[in-house]
């Protein structure tokens, strides 16, 4: 399991992150102990997946004190860098929650909020490993199967979280209690971290496992290949809309159509309970030459403009369940407006 972000002490103090971009070609590890670097990794997707935003968000917060440290920022610069990392990406509400976390213990020093930081990191880490038991338990009483075939949707591993993943967890507790038949790994366009990540992690893992286009998952569900879909989140609302990568609201709409279960997993550090619908969520719009374009090659006319919304909503009343460390809700036959701070412990 290759993790996403680590802190090191030495030989300097730094945030030590693998660069996605350059995956599955080639592993390069990136150091970031500037805040511009660590903004450039988040924006441009070196570092990505909710969980490990928050990862990065909470120790960004110690690289800028850092930097305060050495450049001789005041208080008032301290805190706009700081923002600079909290504002990088606004869909994923861990990145907001990892800085807004540790952010208190700025006065106490360095110490104390990477203390902070690293005890997040661990809490995520333990409930990756909670919510994928709880998420394959509910599966597989859902179904009645001893095998199950899964469609997943873009990556939720390692790559993506603090510890072994969401809904790639749930596959991993599956494969390890011999519960899974098969993967369909939708490739998840335009940045592929399905076919480039997901796929690298299950060969890492030795799941079985097939990458599918995107505009594939809708008739792989409707033919009845799959018994369950199991997506990750960036951000979950009270009532249980969830916004997750471009492309997830489709298989939620198939999987109704097809009567199978719709399964959204996620650390309750992506819950949002501030924010009651889908209909609030910041939605990403990224470089429409992510979409006109791919690997340096223009792929549309040079007239063409891309539209690249990076994520999308699924209503709750499509989400058969939303598995937390915490617990799982049902929206799609419990619809409630504050559902998620029932087991918000
Ligand atoms: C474990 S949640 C990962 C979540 O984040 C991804 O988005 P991105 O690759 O743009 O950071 C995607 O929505 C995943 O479900």
């Amino acid at each position: 399991m290759v993790l996403a972000v680590e802190w090191l002490d030495s030989p300097r103090p730094m945030i030590r992150l693998i660069d996605q971009t350059r995956l599955p070609e080639a592993e390069v590890m990136l150091e970031v102990t500037t805040v511009d670097a660590l903004v450039d990794a988040i924006s441009t997707l070196a570092v990505r997946g909710a969980p490990a935003l928050g990862a990065v968000g909470a120790l960004g917060v110690v690289v800028a004190m850092l930097q305060a440290e050495t450049e001789g920022w005041d208080e008032a610069t301290l805190a706009a860098q700081v923002d600079r990392v909290r504002d990088a990406r606004p869909t994923a509400v861990n990145l907001a929650w990892g800085v807004d976390r540790v952010r208190p213990a700025i006065p106490m020093g360095v110490a104390a909020v990477l203390a902070e930081a690293r005890a997040l990191i661990a809490e995520d880490g333990a409930a990756n490993r909670e919510l994928s038991r709880l998420g394959a338990d509910w599966i597989l009483a859902r179904t009645g199967k001893e095998r199950v075939r899964v469609v997943t949707h873009c990556n939720t591993g390692a790559l993506a979280t603090t510890a072994w993943g969401t809904a790639y967890g749930i596959i991993h507790e599956l494969h390890d209690r011999g519960a899974l038949e098969m993967v369909y790994a939708d490739e998840t366009r335009p940045l592929l971290q399905g076919a480039r990540l997901t796929s690298w992690e299950l060969t890492q893992d030795g799941i079985d496992h097939v990458v599918q286009v995107d505009g594939a998952a809708s008739s792989t569900i409707l033919r009845g290949l799959v018994d369950v879909a199991i997506i990750g989140a960036d951000r979950i609302t009270a009532n249980g809309d969830t916004a997750n990568k471009v492309g997830s609201v489709a298989l939620a709409l198939a999987c109704r159509r097809a009567g199978i279960p719709f399964v959204v997993a996620a650390p309750f550090s992506t819950v949002d309970l501030g924010t009651p619908t889908g209909a609030e969520i910041v939605i990403e719009e990224r470089d429409p030459t992510e979409v006109t374009a791919f690997g340096g090659r223009r792929t549309a006319p040079p007239e063409a403009i891309g539209f690249n919304p990076a994520f999308d909503v699924t209503p709750h009343d499509l989400i058969s369940a939303v598995v937390t460390e915490r617990g799982v809700v049902e929206p799609a036959t419990t619809p409630h407006p504050e559902l998620l701070a029932r087991i918000a412990g």
